[in-house]
């Protein structure tokens, strides 16, 4: 919720409206804010459900708690006695989200109700400090009031206005990256005051590099190609503008790799691998959408057995898709399932199968465990699989991404990288630290839910977007 924002009736509700927000994150809360606002002009179809999800699991919480926070109205005739005290206020009104009592679906399956401490594995924690959302916007109470405000206020607003005539890609990526290239420009604007290239301006420019989670070779490039070449000489931010694309271009050429679907694999199989909320289950259905408009045919699987919601998720897409979805129910095997998968995509012939797996954080040894244990089981039925592993990385997450990168690709043998959420952060430079130190491909990255905002990884547009330069 915006900073002077009036709290809606669940803040007024729960007691947050007045709550100081932590100040850690106002880069996190801003992108929760936007992509709350394109999930809430998403389709009908995704609409419908999260509406129904937020519906079902807080309308019991709202209704329970509204009857004892509201108090009745005092009614006018007869007074009340005197003497009769208040009854106390109740305890549950001060409930934290994160505490909230387990939903229709979690009783259902007999999942027993999240302690506040410590967090349940499959819980959306915190990665990297405080910079990581609690958990999809859809599930919060915040995302049901933000919806319920904005769905009231396009009913208020005459939509007189045509709607905003279509960005292309390099647009929407220049627009996605602002905030990293600002980061970055801003920073070299400010350091370049004076006109001679002099050594502790250069000392400068290395810090706002680094800052910019750009990494110590890419840093160390553009600083020394300056010092060469510019040093004691007239200089501009533009001219380093240039000099810092080039080396971001250099560094990502050699990654800049499509993913190849190989023909000769029937299917083609996909698993694709995570930490908690990187945009797993949301690429795979853009993924989907592309291979079935390329002519291809494709099967899901909601390996993510550990929310019901991922597979609901999943099963939404497969229908906007035409993919079949092989499921099962929440809490089941996701090895078995994954076996299942392949078993039928192999009978009937897909093109491509695409796996989906739970999120879990890189450090959860048994977790990480059980990664293997889905690859073993696929290999069962076919050795060559998977064909692709690909590792979703939430760009939000800056330096944490390396780690990601070295243990998912140690136990998962991760192939390609896609970068997700560039349009919500300032540390975009980070996908340039992770390009250098470990020349895994990076296949597509993300800058936004939309379906086309997934696009194929292209070095010179990521080079010339996070520097600020015009294409
Ligand atoms: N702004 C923005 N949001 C994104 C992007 N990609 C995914 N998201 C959002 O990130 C949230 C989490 O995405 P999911 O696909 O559910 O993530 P997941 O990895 O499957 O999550 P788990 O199943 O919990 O591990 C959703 O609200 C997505 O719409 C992106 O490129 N930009």
């Amino acid at each position: 919720m915006s900073e002077g924002k009036k709290p809606g009736f669940f803040g007024r509700l729960f007691g947050r409206g007045n709550q100081q927000q932590p100040q850690a994150d106002a880069e996190t809360e801003e992108a929760l804010k936007r992509a709350t606002h394109e999930v809430a002009t998403s389709t009908e179809e995704l609409e419908a459900f999260k509406e129904r999800r937020a519906a079902e699991e807080t309308q019991a919480e709202i209704d329970r708690i509204a009857a004892e926070a509201v108090p009745p109205e005092p009614a006018p005739e007869p007074p009340a006695p005197p003497e009769e005290a208040p009854p106390p206020p109740p305890a549950e009104v001060e409930t934290p989200a994160h505490e909230a009592p387990p939903t229709p679906e979690e009783i259902a399956e007999g999942v027993p109700p999240a302690p506040a401490e410590p967090e349940p594995e499959h819980r959306r924690e915190p990665v990297d400090d405080a910079s990581y959302p609690p958990g999809p916007p859809e599930t919060t109470l915040d995302y049901v009031e933000d919806v319920q405000e904005a769905a009231e206020e396009s009913a208020a607003t005459p939509s007189a206005e045509a709607p905003a005539p279509k960005q292309g890609w390099f647009q929407r990526l220049a627009s996605g990256l602002k905030r990293s290239s600002d980061q970055i420009t801003g920073g070299i604007t400010s350091v370049f005051t004076k006109r001679k290239l002099d050594a502790a301006t250069l000392d400068e420019l290395e810090d706002v590099l680094l800052q910019a989670d750009l990494g110590m070779d890419t840093t160390s490039a553009i600083v020394e190609t300056l010092r060469r070449d510019r040093f004691n000489r007239d200089i501009s931010g533009e001219d380093v503008r240039a000099v810092l694309s080039d080396e971001v271009g250099k560094a990502l050429t050699p990654v800049a790799r499509p993913l190849v679907i190989d023909t000769a694999h029937k299917p083609f199989v996909i698993l694709m691998v995570g930490v908690n909320g990187s945009g797993k289950t949301t690429t795979i259905g853009k993924l989907a959408q592309k291979f079935a408009a390329e002519g291809r045919t494709v099967m899901l699987a909601a390996g993510d057995t550990f929310r019901a919601a991922a597979i609901e998720q999943l099963e939404i897409w497969g229908r906007r898709t035409g993919a079949p979805v092989v499921a099962k129910p929440a809490g089941s095997d996701a090895s078995g399932l994954a076996f299942d998968a392949v078993t039928r995509a192999r009978a009937e012939g897909k093109d491509v199968l695409i796996i989906d797996t739970a999120g879990r954080l890189q450090n959860r040894d048994e977790l990480m465990s059980e990664l293997e244990k889905i690859i073993r089981v696929i290999r069962k039925v076919d050795p060559t699989a998977p064909h692709a592993v690909l590792l979703t990385l939430d760009a939000t997450t800056g330096q944490n991404a390396l780690n990601q990168v070295e243990i998912f690709g140690k136990r998962a043998g991760v192939t390609g990288l896609v970068m997700t959420k560039l349009d919500g952060t300032a540390r975009g430079g980070i996908l340039v630290a992770i390009a250098r130190r470990f020349g895994l491909p990076v296949h597509f990255i993300g800058v936004g839910e939309g379906v086309d905002d997934l696009q194929p990884f292209q070095a010179s547009d990521f080079a010339a977007a996070i520097a600020g330069k015009e294409q």
